[in-house]
């Protein structure tokens, strides 16, 4: 069976996306890890179906799964290309409305250029931060480690990550960010990803936790950061109206369509 596909990149971290309203399967998980292969498939940090949604008032319903065809709670990246993709579907109005596995999320298009658009997209509340020695852990729509560096360059990302990653205090495992500060309101992160099991050139949902927490470590006046990422440049705002409570957190930056196309089902079955 022919199977269509579209794939997007925000800030480098790049998707494939399956629109499965007409009543395709979603693929097995051997099949998403062989789709995203760099090498013998199409190639992607992680794939999103998009389907009809059976919450009231929600446009569509957005599953994401990992480069290992593991499943994800939440992609930030991932729900911003997503939106552009129901935008080019024809879905929805101005503002996006979809769940995932985390909650609902609300995304607008705030400025569309050709296949591009800078998307802002609507994370969940976070409402508790966890302080352990040297790092701060809190959960974004999916998990995320942060600890602050002076040298993000000299970093070993993958090295480093891979054993926090699987440290035990994380039941779940845990994406892994490494956090510069580069003045008020402006910080870098690398990121490595669960799931990926690499460095990716962004990570919207590790951005976010950077931001929250440069702000309760080092910025408390701050609520709207500049984020330096391996592939762009991303935002986040946010309300704080009890401290430590983060409500209407908006992660923005461009996503884009960079191309579509059909595959043989047959050929990443196993
Ligand atoms: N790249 C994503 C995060 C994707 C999910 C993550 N790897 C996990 O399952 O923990 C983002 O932009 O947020």
């Amino acid at each position: 069976m022919q199977m269509r596909f579209a794939k997007y990149e925000g800030a480098g971290n790049d998707f494939i996306l399956l629109d499965l309203r007409n009543g395709g399967a979603t693929p097995q998980s051997a099949e998403i890890a062989r789709l995203c292969d760099r090498h013998f498939g199409i190639g992607a940090d992680g794939l999103m179906t998009l389907a009809a949604s059976a919450v009231s008032g929600c446009d569509c319903s957005m599953r994401y799964y990992n480069a290992d065809g593991s499943p994800g709670e939440m992609c930030g990246n991932g729900g911003r290309c997503f939106a552009l993709f129901a935008h080019h579907l024809g879905i929805g109005g101005d503002i996006k409305r979809f769940d995932s596995t985390d909650g609902i999320h609300e995304a607008r298009m705030l400025r569309i250029d050709g296949l591009r658009s800078t998307v802002e997209l609507g994370m969940i509340d976070v409402e508790r931060i966890d302080r352990g020695d040297g790092y701060w852990f809190l959960d974004t729509g999916v998990p995320h480690y942060v600890e602050f560096t002076d040298d993000l360059e000299a970093v070993d990302v993958i090295g480093r990550g891979r054993r926090i990653r699987y440290d035990k205090r994380f039941a779940k495992g845990t994406n892994v960010n490494f956090v510069k500060v580069v003045g008020p309101g402006h910080i870098a992160v690398r990121t490595y990803e669960r799931g990926v099991e690499d460095e990716t050139l962004a990570c919207g949902t590790g951005s976010t936790a950077a931001a929250l927490v440069t702000h309760l470590a080092a910025q408390p006046s701050v609520t709207a950061f500049r984020i330096d990422v391996r592939g762009g440049r991303l935002g986040i705002a946010f309300d704080e109206p009890k401290p430590g409570i983060y409500t209407r957190i908006r992660l923005s930056g461009e996503a884009r369509k960079v191309f579509e196309g059909s595959y043989d089902t047959a050929n990443f079955q196993s």
